[in-house]
Formats: structure tokens, C-alpha cells, sequence
């Protein structure tokens, strides 16, 4: 109606805008509303909005709803199709990969494993028998990463719409597990592509994700977070076990384990590149490079504003499992004897879950070990769990082989019950093949109504002058962002908190350990009382295999210090496990790339820079080539930070690398800068007074050795400062913080050149070394070291140096006293508690519950003849400080070790004399004052 009646003005606006009233003959007039009408709909819709654009505006966005609607709907019936699928499929689903032969292998006269088709495995036992196997889907020696992953992509899938699931390698050492689930530079496998599909279904969802990466690695038994770098020395500190909790609705949860929030495919490489890294590998009969682990990667999904999702927080466990292996043939002795149990264990232990749910037993074995304990709400019926067999071509494996193929079927079993009849079986891959071809019909009309979508926003652009693209892009790209913009608008503590996944959320422990008293519906922590357990057992018990004990199957909890005694370097040449960083110190944490603060881009351009990294994948080069890496600490730091903010929970968290000598000035200036920032020691008064009450006369001797651990409270957390990252930082620098009850405490880790007086350690036991180190920071004009002992041979001695230069030694009474287990105090774990008895041997500053600071004087001992000046130098230091939710910003608080001046050669010692000699005249002139007698002051000089 209005473009009818614009046509009709058009010649009399014509003339009036042109003023040529005369010229505008009616058929001119004419021709131009031919050439109006002829005009594409877009034009004239833009044109008529002109007049009336509110209207158009609301027009289009209608269309937008509409179109929305529709693609949701679209994507709800996707995802029953995709159920649908994978019921038919089977929860868990096994494949076979048969390894091929490489240049160098002695595969003998008889290829005994053949895969007959896609789905069969004949394996020749003799020359006249032979045993066939099926599986969902069998991959012959050629098949490429493509193809294996192609299989897992559906899983993925399931893992948006709020299943959990598991997928895991499993194999005899040598077959390719790792190849599998790591792959090449050139050929990355299942763990970087389930990234890159998990990221980029999430970009294309309509949904905010909130998704966490966690890492670890079940070594001998116990659980070792990835992202936290082991010791790899047997004097350094041990990081601590990770204890495995299950919550009543039957919910795993691993406490402590680091979680990290990753907005992209890159970040979460990133993470799974450092954690790599601190694999414990081995080089054995089989495999040069052999995994002596399981090693395990925690995605964690939460999505708030889908119910139609399984479950509002779900994870995807993706195993790459320690080699099974026979110990006759590997002859392996030593500790790879003890790994390689280890991982045998536990994948019996497996084996026998999987038995026991394919024969629907009422009990399953899941406490047996800690592979199945931490798996256990990722296997079974409402999982998705894919299996990956590996077996070997050659004749030699021939019993592994047979081995592995039988569990694989076990397992095939749970789904099926019993196997389908080849009717049943063809009836099934009709249906599937149907199903699939309507999936991607759906996924063909999501595409095109995207791009409808995208051309109306365009539209919605052109009219309104906003940026309505970039917005919309950036609501569908922020499935970070928005679960964490709507925790900090809600209740700092309590919101928060009861929307983090089971798994994320910290428990009572956690939470008194890091004194957040978070107040949740679900679960109310007592302020004071009697707890269930004394957190201090889970911080610090952990499980070994033990050896020679009767029971050797199961895993027995033993001490924090027998698991050190378990690293010691006794094994001599057999204890060539290696972990990262003994090869690369400074390697650990120097990451590639520069884009990590991007947002997620086109799959196009993502999938070229994908390339480009994984080029970077394989650990050896990754280990070597790190002239381009920056620094990952950084972005780490924001993480934390971020969380942090939102007040969401307390996590353990990395630490950051200090710089460099030529970094000093740079530190120190910055150091000075740092508001305000005061660090004290973290100890409990009472425990002192009877510490000191104990101490005998009698000192003994002591070495620092290492790198020694810290562990200091704060009251104000420190801040990331870029330039802290130096590319030639050659610092260990995971630090692991924890909290208590209104008391931050941080392990820090320090390097210590130790090259002046290197062979001195060689004399010390190693078996029975111990070691804690504290820093205190009273101000920021110092940072010190204050202590560290070694235990061994009972002869024990300390020497640590102060920022006045002085030494202090350990008194023998105190190594008896740091026995006093039992005394443990609410919140504290064992080791902070052998801190604290440690700590006495210093002046302290402490900061009691109700925040009140106060001191405590110590009994120091001195003896200059122990003094070994120049013994150490604190190369650098670091220090992260975490979770200070009332704190907006962090400052950095980073205190370099001053330079020691010169105090060896004889003119320091007559000083000292000279000055000892001044203080006692001084001293004896005021006793003399006071009526004291002549024969008392020379007494003194004396
Ligand atoms: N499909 C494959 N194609 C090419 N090379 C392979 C393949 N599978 C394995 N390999 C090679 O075989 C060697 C051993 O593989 P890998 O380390 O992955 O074995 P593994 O099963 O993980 O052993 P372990 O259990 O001892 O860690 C590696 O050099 C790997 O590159």
C-alpha cells in the first residue's frame, strides 16, 4: 500500500527535490517505477524501511526469533537422533587398532592378527586354527588418525548434550596407544581433534559452555596432577596426592586436582602439551618411550541455560592407559618392574569392573584401584564409553595379543548382553545408516538458517547503525563468559558455588582448607565443630602398591614420607623415569603461541593454526624447541584470576616463573611498587611453646639440597606481572597454595644454585630426606629463605641464611619433635604441621584467626664454624598467591633475594670479633651501670 502510493508522488517528489518540474515528462516517471519495481526485494525492503525502519527493525528480528526457534528445534531433534545412534551403537563401544609393522620390528614368519573387514579380526593361533573377533569397528595397520577419530566424533557429540564419557586406549606396551590418543605433529590423534570438535560444536551451539581442563596421571597407584610437575629430583618436594571423593548422588570428584577454564581449542592444547610433558615415562624392552602411567584428561562441561541437556555438568575422561605387559618377557626389574604392576593391577582392576558389570553383578569392583574409582561415574549405562584395543602384528605378541583381544570382548559385552544374530546385527546398521542420514540432513538445514540469520543480522546492521553481528557473535561465543558474568552478579559465595559441577565444587575439606566458608544449600559447612575426617589425611596420605606384603593386590595407604623414600634415587640406573622436567628445567611452562587471548575463529583458519601447532606436539621436540615459546604462566594467571573474581571456588593453581638475574632491577623496582603487601609465616603459636619447651642443647648438622619448597601465608595476594615471564627463566615454579581458616597459605618453590659446594650433597642419605623451607616475607625489601633440613643417618643439620647473613642450625630435638603427627591442627595438613614445628626455629610473624598479628620470639641457635658462606644462592623466587576472593585486584608481591655481601677472609671474621666485643661492653657497661661488679663485666668480654 505505501510503495503503491510513493510510485504515485514519485513524479511531483521527483520535481520537487530536482526542480525540474517541466522535464519529469509522465513517462520518464514511468520508466523510473519499472526500474523501482525491478529492483532485487532486499533494495526495495531497504528503501520502504527507510521511511519506516523501527518497523522493519522489529520485522527482522521477529524473523531472527523465528529462525532461532526453528534451529533449536532442529538441534533438539538432532540430538535424539544422535541417542538414538549411539543406543543402537552401544554405550560402550570397542574398536580394534592393529599396529603396523615398522622398519626395525621382528615380526617372525606369520602375520597372526589379521583384520578380515571393518568389523572382524581373525587371529591364526596354528596353522589350522584360528579364533575370529569382532568389534564395532576394527582399524587395519594403514588406517589413519582420520578414520579413528571419525569413530570418536559421535561421542563428542553426546558430550555437548550432557553425557558423560570415557574414551580409553588400552593395549599391550608398544602397540600405539599413545600414537592413538596423542598422535604426531603430523598426525594428531584423538585427545587434540576431540578438542577441536568439542570447541567448535560449542561455538556452534546456541548455549553458553562453561568448560575446565584437568590433567593427571595414576602412577604406582597413586593420583599425580599433570599440571603440577613432579619432583624430579629425590630431594625435591613431592607434590601432593590427589584423593578421590564420591559424592551421594554417586559423583566423582578428585580433590585438588587443578581445573582450568579453557575458552578455546588452543588453550586446552596448551594445557595438555604441559601436561604431557610431566608424564612419567620409561624407556623399557618394548618401547623406547614407554608410559609407566595412566594418563587421564578431565574435560568438564557445565551449561546453565540448556535443559534439555543430560545433565547440567558432565566430563569426558580421555585415558591413554599404562601398557599392559608381561614382566617374564619385558625382564624388566627395579622400579619398572614395580610401574609396570602397578599398571597391570589396575588394569585387572578394570577387568574385572567390566566383568562385573557385563554380568550384571550387584556389586562392582570399583574400590579395587584407583583407575575404576575415578572412572566410575564414566563407565556404565549412562556413559558413552569407547574402548580402543591395540594389539600387535607380530608373532612374538601373540599371547598379549589374545590377551588384550578377550578383554576387549568382555567388555564389547556389556552393552550387548549377548551377540546379535548377523539379522539383528544387518536390521541395526539400516537403522543407523538412517539415522545418520537424517542427522546430517539436520545439520545441511542448521547451515542454511544460520546463514538466513546471519544476512537478516546483516540487515539489522544496515538499519539500526549497530554492530549486531559482532553481538550475537559474541553471545554465541561466549560460553566462558556467561556462566561467570552470572555468578559475580549473584551471591558472591553462595551462587556460585552450588552452580560449579558436582566434581568442581570443594568439598568441606577443601573449603575449610581454604577457609572460603562457602554456604551452599546442599551442603552446609560447619563453621567450628567436629568434622568427619581431619582434612590433613587427605592432603597428605597417599597409596602404594606394597611390595613383599601378603596382600599385594590391594593398595595400601602409607605416609608422605615413605613416598618420598619411594623416589629416592637408590634404584640407581633403573630409576631413569623420566619426567619433563629433568630434561628441561625452564621448559615446563614456557608455552607456544601468541593468540591465546583470541577469541575462537573460523574452523578454517583455526584448523590451519591447529596445524600449525600440532606440528609442535611431539614431546621430545616440543622439549627443544622453545625459541618461540612465550609464556603460558601468564594467561594461567588470569585464569586463576578470573575464577578468583567470581568468588567460584578455592583451586589449586600454578605458579609463575620468576625472571632472571637481568631481570632484577626490573623485580625489585616492581617489588617496591607492590602496596602494602605483607606475607607471614603460617604457624600455630601453641605448637611453638612446646616445640621449644622439648628443644635439647644439643645441634646437629644440616645441607639445603635442592629446590626447597615454601610455604608462607598471605594476607594479600600477589599479581601476575607480565614481565615477570622470561623466556631464559630457568625456574621450577609450580607452586601449590592452600587455605585454611582465614589463613592463605602458598607453597612456593624456589631454585637454588647449589653448584658452589655441589659435592657436599653426595655424602647425605637420600632415602630418609627430608625437607621444608619457609619464606617469610615481612616486607618487601626481603624474601628469604628461612630454612630446610635434611634428614638422614640421624645426623641432621641446617644451614640457612638470612637477608642479615646469618646461619641457623637445626637442633636434633626438633627432627623428634616433627614426629608429633598427631598433633594436628583443625584445617592443617601434615606437612604444614611439620612446618610448623620447623618454624620455630625462627623469629615469626603470624597471623592468628581474628586477623590479629603478633610475633614470636624463637630460641635460635648460631655457630659461626657451621656457617658455610656462599653455600647458596637463591636464584630466583616466586611465589603465587590465590584465591583472595574480597581482593579485586592482585598485586604482585615478588621480593628478590638481595645480593650477600662478601662474609668470608679474615677481615670479616675481626669485624665480627671487633663487633661482638663492642656489643658485650656495651652490654656490660649497662649492667654496670645497674651495680653490677667489675669481675661480671669481664665475664662477659669472656
Ligand atoms: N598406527 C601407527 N602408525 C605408525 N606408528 C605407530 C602406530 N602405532 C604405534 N606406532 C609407533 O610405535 C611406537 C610405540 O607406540 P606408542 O608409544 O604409542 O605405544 P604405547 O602403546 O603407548 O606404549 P606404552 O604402553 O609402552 O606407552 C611409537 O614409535 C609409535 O610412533
Amino acid at each position: 500500500m505505501d510503495s503503491r502510493k510513493l510510485f504515485r508522488n514519485l513524479g511531483e517528489t521527483l520535481h520537487a527535490l530536482l526542480g525540474l518540474k517541466a522535464s519529469a515528462t509522465p513517462n520518464w516517471v514511468k520508466s523510473v517505477c519499472d526500474i523501482v519495481q525491478k529492483l532485487p526485494s532486499e533494495f526495495k525492503v531497504t528503501n520502504i524501511d527507510s521511511d519506516d525502519s523501527a518497523n522493519a527493525t522489529s520485522r527482522i528480528q521477529d524473523e531472527v526469533a523465528a529462525l532461532t526457534s526453528q534451529i533449536n528445534q532442529l538441534s533438539t531433534q538432532r540430538r535424539q537422533l544422535l541417542n538414538a545412534f549411539l543406543d543402537l551403537k552401544g554405550n560402550i563401544r570397542v574398536f580394534c587398532r592393529i599396529r603396523p609393522i615398522t622398519l626395525g620390528d621382528n615380526f617372525g614368519q606369520i602375520r597372526p592378527v589379521v583384520a578380515v573387514d571393518s568389523s572382524n579380526v581373525l587371529l591364526k593361533l596354528a596353522d589350522s586354527k584360528s579364533k575370529s573377533y569382532s568389534f564395532d569397528r576394527v582399524f587395519q595397520p594403514g588406517s589413519s588418525q582420520d578414520e579413528v577419530f571419525s569413530e570418536v566424533e559421535p561421542v563428542i557429540k553426546s558430550v555437548l548434550d550432557g553425557y558423560n564419557a570415557c574414551i580409553f586406549a588400552y593395549g599391550q606396551t608398544g602397540t600405539g596407544k599413545t600414537f592413538t590418543m596423542e598422535g604426531r605433529p603430523e598426525a594428531p590423534g584423538v585427545v587434540p581433534r576431540a578438542f577441536e570438535a568439542l570447541f567448535k560444536q560449542a561455538t556452534d551451539s546456541t548455549h553458553s559452555f562453561l568448560i575446565t581442563f584437568s590433567m593427571l596421571e595414576i602412577y604406582m597407584g597413586n593420583l599425580k596432577d599433570l599440571l603440577v610437575p613432579k619432583p624430579s629430583r629425590p630431594m625435591d618436594p613431592i607434590s601432593p596426592c590427589l584423593s578421590i571423593q564420591t559424592d551421594p548422588e554417586g559423583g566423582i570428584e578428585i580433590e585438588n586436582l587443578v581445573s582450568i577454564q579453557v575458552n578455546d581449542f588452543h588453550q586446552a592444547l596448551r594445557l595438555y602439551r604441559l601436561g604431557c610433558r610431566f608424564r612419567s615415562t620409561a624407556s623399557t624392552n618394548s618401547n623406547r618411550t614407554s608410559s609407566r602411567s595412566h594418563c587421564m584428561i578431565r574435560i568438564a562441561i557445565t551449561c546453565f541455560d540448556a535443559p534439555e541437556r543430560r545433565r547440567e555438568k558432565n566430563k569426558i575422561w580421555l585415558v591413554d592407559l599404562g601398557g599392559s605387559e608381561r614382566v617374564l618377557k619385558t625382564k624388566a626389574w627395579g622400579k619398572r618392574l614395580d610401574e609396570g604392576k602397578a599398571i597391570n593391577l589396575s588394569l585387572s582392576a578394570l577387568g574385572d569392573v567390566i566383568n562385573a558389570l557385563q554380568s550384571k553383578k550387584r556389586h562392582i569392583p570399583y574400590r579395587n584401584s584407583k583407575l575404576t574409582q575415578v572412572l566410575k561415574d564414566s563407565l556404565g549405562d549412562d556413559s558413552k564409553t569407547l574402548m580402543l584395543v591395540h594389539v600387535s602384528p607380530k608373532e612374538e605378541d601373540l599371547c598379549e595379543t589374545i590377551c588384550s583381544l578377550n578383554f576387549a570382548t568382555r567388555a564389547k559385552n556389556i552393552h550387548l548382553g549377548t551377540e546379535d544374530t548377523i539379522e539383528v546385527r544387518e536390521q541395526k546398521e539400516v537403522a543407523m545408516a538412517n539415522l545418520q542420514q537424517k542427522m546430517i540432513q539436520i545439520e545441511h538445514q542448521q547451515l542454511h538458517i544460520r546463514s538466513e540469520i546471519l544476512k537478516l543480522n546483516k540487515r539489522l546492521e544496515n538499519l539500526t547503525g549497530k554492530n549486531i553481528f559482532s553481538e550475537k557473535q559474541l553471545e554465541a561465543y561466549s560460553f566462558m563468559e556467561e556462566p561467570l558474568a552470572k555468578n559475580r552478579c549473584g551471591d558472591k559465595t553462595a551462587a556460585p558455588i552450588s552452580k560449579l559441577p558436582r566434581f568442581m565444587r570443594p568439598t568441606i575439606c577443601s573449603q575449610k582448607k581454604s577457609g572460603t566458608n562457602f554456604q551452599t544449600s546442599e551442603r552446609k559447612v560447619p563453621v567450628s565443630g567436629k568434622r568427619r575426617r581431619p582434612s590433613s589425611h587427605h592432603a597428605e596420605s597417599v597409596t602404594f602398591p606394597v611390595k613383599d606384603h601378603p596382600d599385594h593386590k590391594s593398595e595400601r595407604s602409607i605416609s608422605r614420607a615413605s613416598c618420598i623414600a619411594g623416589l629416592d634415587g637408590r634404584d640407581g640406573a633403573d630409576n631413569a623415569t623420566e619426567y619433563s622436567q629433568d630434561t628441561l628445567e625452564t621448559d615446563t611452562k614456557m608455552m607456544d603461541v601468541q593468540e591465546q587471548e583470541k577469541l575462537p575463529r573460523s574452523s578454517d583458519s583455526q584448523r590451519a593454526d591447529n596445524t600449525h601447532i600440532l606440528k609442535n606436539i611431539n614431546r621430545q621436540t616440543a622439549m627443544t624447541n622453545y625459541i618461540k615459546l612465550s609464556k603460558v604462566d601468564q594467561w594461567l594467571g588470569l585464569q586463576k584470576n578470573e575464577t578468583n573474581k567470581s568468588g567460584n571456588r578455592t583451586k589449586r593453581v600454578l605458579a609463575i616463573p620468576t625472571p632472571e638475574k637481568k631481570h632484577k632491577h626490573n623485580e625489585q623496582s616492581k617489588a617496591k611498587e607492590a602496596f602494602d603487601t605483607k606475607v607471614h609465616s603460617f604457624h600455630d603459636p601453641r605448637i611453638h611453646k612446646e616445640v621449644n619447651r622439648n628443644k635439647r642443647a644439643k645441634p646437629v648438622t644440616a645441607r639445603i639440597v635442592g629446590r626447597p619448597i615454601s610455604e608462607v601465608g598471605i594476607d594479600k595476594p600477589a599479581i601476575i606481572s607480565q614481565d615477570l615471564f622470561t623466556e631464559d627463566s630457568r625456574s621450577d615454579f609450580i607452586s601449590v597454595s592452600q587455605t585454611t581458616e582465614g589463613i592463605k597459605i602458598v607453597q612456593t618453590q624456589d631454585s637454588v644454585d647449589k653448584s658452589s659446594k655441589e659435592d657436599e650433597w653426595s655424602t647425605l642419605s637420600q632415602e630418609d630426606v627430608r625437607y621444608h623451607r619457609f619464606g617469610e616475607y615481612k616486607d618487601h625489601d626481603h624474601a628469604l629463605p628461612i630454612k630446610e633440613t635434611v634428614e638422614g643417618e640421624k645426623q641432621i643439620s641446617d644451614c640457612f641464611q638470612l637477608k642479615n647473613n646469618e646461619c641457623y642450625e637445626l637442633l636434633q630435638s626438633d627432627l623428634d619433635s616433627s614426629i608429633v603427627y598427631s598433633k594436628r591442627v583443625s584445617g592443617h595438613s601434615t606437612s604444614i604441621l611439620e612446618h610448623e614445628l620447623f618454624c620455630q626455629q625462627v623469629s615469626t610473624e603470624y597471623i592468628v584467626e581474628g586477623g590479629e598479628r603478633q610475633h614470636t620470639d624463637s630460641s635460635i641457635q648460631r655457630s659461626a664454624k657451621d656457617r658455610r658462606h656462599g653455600m647458596l644462592h637463591v636464584r630466583s623466587q616466586r611465589a603465587l598467591f590465590v584465591n583472595y576472593s574480597e581482593q579485586k585486584h592482585l598485586n604482585k608481591q615478588f621480593d628478590k633475594p638481595r645480593e650477600e655481601p662478601q662474609t668470608t677472609g679474615i677481615c670479616h671474621i675481626l669485624k665480627e670479633k671487633i663487633e661482638i666485643l663492642w656489643a658485650s661492653a656495651l652490654l656490660g657497661l649497662g649492667f654496670y651501670n645497674l651495680g653490677y661488679e667489675h669481675e661480671f663485666f669481664y665475664s662477659l668480654m669472656l
